[in-house]
């Protein structure tokens, strides 16, 4: 698939005073997919965005949004993006219509109550369209910035933390809805600093981390690669160096030669024959443990390791 709906050059951004928050951001984003940027806080999501979307000037590169640059033909690229801001804003003594209607207009386009019914409809509001804002939940108010971000029929759809600090069945909730939204064509970009949902929404994932994009993968092939498995042993007596008999094994020592580590690919059929091998020659060599646990690497140990390398080494 090679059909960008957006292309990010050389991108820096320095706020005033010094701050950089973006570094040399090269990024396309495909037509028709869901791409979540994942980063601690602070990492610089939102500075990225707010470029993308034109609401922060950058520094230096450049963005197009399906061909205009988001500079220069401001309006044409605009408009093509319908943005869900991190922070719940809206018009507290408002209806959901006149809410989600108004943001249309601030596009310059004509009314058209058909399409905002079936926004309204798509987000299961059309039953709240005539309550005021202030008498929704907080799940609907969320809905409701979608609405108006989707008010003036965008291409491309950013959501900026959609699920920060909402309980597990709204965020489960706001899933479905970004998923309905990219079946019907609307390309997504989400923030989040949740890894859980990265790795059940996306389909493909950048990480940021102060200011860098330190990677940007198909989730399917990241999440192949974290097929690996480690089985750790709890040892009697530590060892101090690997015997020559264990050398051919894939084996680390750890905790002071306390912990004898293990890694395989758990996808493997040899993989039951070689540790069969290796608890054989573990008891020929007499080397003994009391205690053993498996686990399988995840996507977070990879986040983990990008974001904070010191700290796992
Ligand atoms: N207007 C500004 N002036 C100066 N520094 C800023 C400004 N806006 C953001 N920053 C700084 O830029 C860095 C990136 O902020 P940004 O909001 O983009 O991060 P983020 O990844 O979205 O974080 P979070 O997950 O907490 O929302 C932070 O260190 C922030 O303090």
């Amino acid at each position: 698939m090679n059909d960008p709906i957006i292309t990010i050059n050389g991108l820096n951004k320095t706020y005033e005073g010094g701050f950089q928050a973006l570094t040399h951001i090269d990024l396309t984003i495909q037509r028709g997919e869901i791409f979540a940027l994942l980063g601690p806080n602070g990492a610089g999501k939102t500075t990225l965005i707010s470029v993308v979307c034109g609401l922060v000037n950058p520094t230096a590169g450049h963005v197009l949004v399906d061909g205009f640059d988001n500079i220069t033909h401001y309006r044409q690229a605009r408009e093509l993006i319908g943005l869900v801001p991190q922070e719940l804003t809206n018009e507290a003594f408002e209806t959901v219509w006149n809410t989600v209607s108004f943001s249309r207009g601030l596009f310059g386009k004509a009314p058209n109550p058909a399409h905002i019914e079936k926004v309204l409809k798509s987000l299961t509001l059309w039953d709240k369209r005539n309550n005021r804002l202030m008498t929704l939940s907080g799940g609907m108010k969320r809905r409701v910035l979608i609405a108006k971000a989707l008010s003036h029929e965008p291409r491309i759809l950013f959501l900026d933390e959609p699920t920060a600090g909402v309980d597990v069945e709204l965020r489960r909730e706001m899933w479905e809805v970004v998923r309905q939204l990219c079946d019907n064509g609307v390309t997504i970009i989400l923030t989040t600093h949740y890894i859980e949902e990265a790795e059940e929404m996306a389909d493909r994932i950048g990480v940021i981390n102060r200011g860098e994009l330190v990677l940007v993968e198909e989730k399917a092939a990241l999440m192949s690669k974290l097929g690996s498995k480690q089985l750790t042993l709890n040892l009697h007596s530590p060892l101090t160096e690997m015997p020559a008999t264990l050398q051919r094994f894939e084996l680390s020592l750890a905790a002071e030669g306390y912990e004898l580590i293990y890694t395989y690919d758990g996808s493997q059929e040899e993989d039951s024959h070689a540790i069969s091998e290796l608890l054989t020659a573990l008891e020929r060599e007499g080397v003994t443990f009391k205690d053993l646990n498996t686990r399988q690497s995840s996507l977070e140990d990879i986040f983990v390791d990008l974001v904070n390398p010191k700290e796992r080494a």
